[in-house]
């Protein structure tokens, strides 16, 4: 596939060849090379960033690419950065564990870790959040931590997706260029939404318990899980607002009344689907994913008064994390998933990042402890 291009169109051409993206989910492994124009602005309503996607898309086209494809990570903080990643063509396979290279990450010595967050601060911000839900102002939010790592020398950012993909195969696993030379990597289990033709679905998750390693135990856990009220209160905020965003796009649409429970490598998640047949006029996969976010699964209730808490509490930046990340094609369709589960690849350093849900009655150790079950599906890929 040729990458020459005519000077009228150099504004347009990679300078980012063979950066790699790649996105799976139990159905099928995305994996795009030719990274044709990588575009960094905010994607609110303050930027062109439609007009840019439909501009680059045609670009593409013109050029003799039939199937160009989008993949993009946008930031918790719409007013940041996204990146949004186009490649003038993509393979796509259906996924075979057993084929895959039973490999782990590259045998690197870790040199230091950090805490962004500390575990009092972290405890602080929940009570001070558990203050505001007493006196009326807030009913959810999603408080996070990250850590970072340091490395004698960079993981390939190709091994860190095999592994992913091959430790979770039920999740979508994500490897995204972003600025810098760095990557966003992980393995979400929340598929925020996906939209094939006028197919719309979205898998929210919220209300959570770590796995043991015990069959037994793991009854247990599953069991209180799904009876606990705590939990059931927190998940209903955010299949409440999924549905009602959604459900105005659609002509008719469907929603699970009792949530199920999802299993991942490392946690029990409370699970509900919401389906719909879109209207001809809804937006496509990426503008519709967008006016879900942030939902009540990464921010809180009211959306606004949470977003405002946790870009003055939390005390350091999200940036990707508890963003949305994923891929849409030149006609609309689309998935994208919560940017949960995650690390920043960036050269021989890790950042990798966990939140959890606070109502009333959540207990600040335990929330603490949830954030640091959940690190530990990437944890898993180094082998911590
Ligand atoms: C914010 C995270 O998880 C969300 C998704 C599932 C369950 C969650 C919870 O129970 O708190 C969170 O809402 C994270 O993994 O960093």
């Amino acid at each position: 596939m040729t990458t020459q291009k005519s000077s009228a169109s150099q504004s347009l051409i990679s300078n980012y060849q063979n950066q790699l993206a790649c996105f799976a989910s139990r159905n099928h492994h995305i994996y795009a090379q030719h990274l044709i124009h990588q575009i960094h602005m905010p994607v609110n309503s303050d930027t062109p960033f439609n007009q840019q996607i439909t501009d680059c898309f045609n670009f593409i086209k013109a050029q003799g690419y039939p199937h160009p494809i989008l993949i993009g990570a946008i930031p918790f903080d719409t007013n940041q950065n996204a990146t949004l990643n186009f490649y003038s063509e993509f393979e796509q396979t259906t996924p075979n564990s057993a084929q895959q290279p039973a490999h782990t990450a590259t045998p690197n010595t870790m040199l230091h870790q950090k805490k962004l967050v500390e575990r009092p601060v972290f405890e602080h911000s929940v009570k001070l959040a558990l203050k505001a839900m007493n006196s009326g102002n807030m009913q959810k939010i999603v408080l996070s931590q990250a850590t970072e790592f340091e490395f004698n020398q960079q993981h390939s950012p190709e091994q860190l997706f095999t592994t992913l993909t091959r430790q979770n195969p039920d999740a979508y696993s994500f490897l995204i260029p972003v600025e810098d030379n760095q990557y966003i990597f992980g393995a979400s289990p929340e598929l925020l939404l996906s939209r094939q033709q006028q197919q719309v679905r979205s898998n929210p998750l919220a209300g959570s318990r770590p796995r043991s390693s015990n069959t037994e135990e793991n009854n247990r856990i599953r069991n209180e899980l799904y009876h606990s009220a705590k939990d059931r209160y927190e998940h209903q905020f955010v299949i409440d607002n999924i549905r009602h965003q959604l459900s105005k796009y659609c002509n008719e649409y469907s929603a699970s009344e009792t949530p199920d429970i999802l299993t991942t490598s490392t946690m029990f998640h409370l699970s509900s689907v919401f389906q719909g047949q879109l209207q001809p006029s809804a937006p496509d996969a990426l503008n519709l994913a967008l006016h879900l976010h942030p939902t009540p699964a990464v921010c809180g209730t009211p959306t606004p008064v949470a977003k405002q808490f946790i870009l003055s509490h939390e005390g350091y930046n999200r940036h990707y994390y508890s963003g949305l990340n994923g891929w849409m094609d030149a006609e609309g369709n689309g998935e994208w998933v919560v940017t949960i589960r995650n690390g920043l690849l960036n050269q021989n350093k890790i950042r990798l990042y966990a939140g959890a849900g606070i109502v009333v009655g959540s207990d600040a150790a335990t929330e603490w402890l949830e954030t640091e079950a959940k690190m530990q599906t990437m944890l898993n890929v180094f082998q911590f």
